[in-house]
């Protein structure tokens, strides 16, 4: 692709945060992830594309064992952040899922006021004792999420009232309340305009400076446009994982050039 414009934002020897060795998901007897070993980068925005049903979502839900809530999923092999295996028995997938923070696709506030959106995580993890310190994690949390001056005057009203481009700020908001390490976010922009998704692309730009994000997108052009790495998935193998430039300018598999080519997908 000739036209897509790249994110200029370098890849320079980050730490990896992830690292996923010899995963296979399986719904059932399906099987849904095929022996993929990636390392995800700190500090780095990693993008997952490929065509529809190739597993992206399965992959990423395996990172903060959200995959856990379904029954007939099964996930082997080995996945570690900062080399502790997130499926040993000694993890909490709660806890987990505060470090491990989640966006979705559909904005999906709690039906609670805008306030308590996003002091509820702080709040069960006990990670503050203060209101006054819940204030400023409320205020910090809004202000990051650039939504704060939309809401400072009606922190009491529901999120629910708010628009689909505000909610999804604040669902990312209420994810960084809990001072994640990694965030995930799967298709964050597949309901928004797209002057909020200009909005939610900025915010991605700016939360890699505190945390390693991962996105899932159907969009080429939004890969292309925050991510720094991209893994193209195809049938449940990860067939080429590298830096989004190379991915969108020289990719070194047949399968990812005919992807981004649009020739299927
Ligand atoms: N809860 C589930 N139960 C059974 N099979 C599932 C479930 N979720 C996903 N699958 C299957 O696993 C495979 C991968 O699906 P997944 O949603 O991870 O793909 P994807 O690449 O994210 O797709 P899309 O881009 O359409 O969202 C598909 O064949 C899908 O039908």
């Amino acid at each position: 692709m000739t036209n897509m414009r790249l994110n200029e934002g370098k890849v320079v020897n980050r730490d990896v945060k992830i690292q996923a060795r010899g995963v296979d998901v399986f719904y059932g007897k399906a099987q849904a992830i095929k022996s993929v070993d990636v390392d995800i980068l700190d500090k780095t925005v990693t993008a997952f594309i490929g065509p529809s049903g190739c597993g992206k979502s399965t992959f990423l839900r395996c990172l903060n064992r959200m995959n856990d809530t379904i029954d007939i999923c099964r996930v082997e092999g080995d996945i570690r952040i900062d080399g502790q295996d997130i499926y040993a028995k000694e993890i909490d997938p709660v806890q987990l899922r505060a470090r491990v923070g989640m966006v979705f696709q559909k904005p999906n506030p709690f039906p609670k006021s805008i306030y308590d959106n996003i002091a509820y995580g702080p709040r069960i993890h006990g990670l503050v004792n203060k209101k006054s310190d819940l204030d400023d994690v409320v205020e910090q949390s809004l202000r990051r999420a650039s939504i704060w001056e939309e809401v400072k005057d009606r922190l009491d009203a529901p999120g629910t009232g708010l628009s689909g481009g505000q909610q999804q700020r604040l669902c990312i908001a209420r994810a960084i309340a809990t001072a994640p390490e990694v965030l995930l976010m799967d298709e964050p922009c597949s309901a928004l305009d797209p002057i909020a998704t200009a909005r939610v692309e900025e915010l991605i730009d700016d939360l890699r400076s505190s945390f390693s994000v991962v996105i899932v997108t159907h969009s080429m052009q939004q890969a292309a446009r925050v991510s720094q790495k991209t893994a193209f998935f195809h049938l449940g193998d990860l067939v080429e994982y590298d830096d989004t430039t190379k991915i969108f300018t020289n990719p070194s598999d047949q399968k990812t050039q005919d992807y981004i080519t649009g020739r299927f997908g």
